[in-house]
């Protein structure tokens, strides 16, 4: 079974499909993934969805509203950066947007002059930095390699955190695991429209336990909805409530990304 990450090898989401699967490639976006498991061309993926300090990394939030995939598993694990490069003396510093965001007080602590370069991934910054002197990365300490590693522990919170989803064709939906992920698209716009959405899940005492909004792309001020809780898809209160969420979103749309089980990857 091969699985679809973000790479090149190395990349934090490497390390998190490791614990998924054996059999992994690699490309440099996260909606290439999500488009590929969609399309059959894979028959896993396992993108980043979220990180303890930066929040939501937005492609995937978008790619998953627009592509027909089921999520299988979720995947946290601890994120420890390093500093890596061929000398002390660089002048950019290259790495995933979101890796550059995570270091940020380091950063402006310790270089403050340096050039932030972001890049498709932290191991593709470590590229950068193995042909470039003039360039530094922040990725997984495992990636030094033959560069000099400058710096351990850089991230701005010690329980840095990440979480990524395990994903599959949507056929694979399973009524296994007790936390769901959903996309509502309401598609209009009056005084109490949220709570409506949100009421059938409190009226049967299902738990979220998170909710983004991301522009629907159609007009400024008009959203999506990123909803997940703790129930699973088949059970009978999730179905009903879908039920009600569905005609008050009966303009727009609700994606039902499926349930599953989270895992804890407690080794960084
Ligand atoms: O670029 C990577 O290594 C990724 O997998 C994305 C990412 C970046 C920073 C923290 C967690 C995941």
């Amino acid at each position: 079974m091969q699985t679809l990450t973000l790479g090149p090898s190395g990349t934090y989401s490497h390390r998190a499909a490791q614990s998924v699967s054996d059999d992994i490639a690699f490309t440099e976006s996260v909606t290439d993934i999500v488009q590929a498991v969609a399309n059959d061309e894979f028959d896993r993926g396992v993108i980043p969805i979220e990180n303890s300090i930066e929040g939501s990394v937005t492609e995937s939030l978008d790619s998953l509203a627009e592509y027909d995939i089921a999520v299988v598993k979720e995947i946290i694990t601890p994120i420890r950066h390093a500093l890596m490069a061929r000398t002390g003396d660089f002048e950019t510093v290259a790495s995933h947007a979101q890796a550059l965001a995570q270091c940020r007080g380091y950063l402006e602590e310790h270089y403050p002059d340096v050039e932030l370069e972001a890049v498709a991934s932290t191991a593709r910054g470590v590229e950068r930095a193995r042909e470039d002197d003039s360039v530094a990365a922040i990725a997984h300490p495992d990636n030094a390699g033959d560069l000099e590693t400058l710096a351990t522990d850089i991230q701005d919170q010690t329980s840095n955190a990440t979480r990524f989803l395990a994903i599959a064709g949507a056929d694979e939906r399973s009524p296994a695991g007790g936390k769901t992920s959903i996309v509502i698209y309401p598609n209009s716009d009056y005084p109490g429209l949220l709570l409506e959405l949100l009421q059938p899940f409190a009226e049967r005492d299902i738990n979220l336990s998170r909710l983004e909004s991301r522009p629907s792309g159609e007009r400024l001020g008009d959203y999506v909805f990123h909803v997940d809780f703790q129930a699973g898809l088949y059970e009978d209160r999730t179905q009903a409530a879908l039920e009600e969420i569905e005609s008050l979103a009966e303009n727009g749309w609700v994606r039902r990304l499926g349930s599953y089980d989270t895992e804890h990857v407690v080794s960084d």
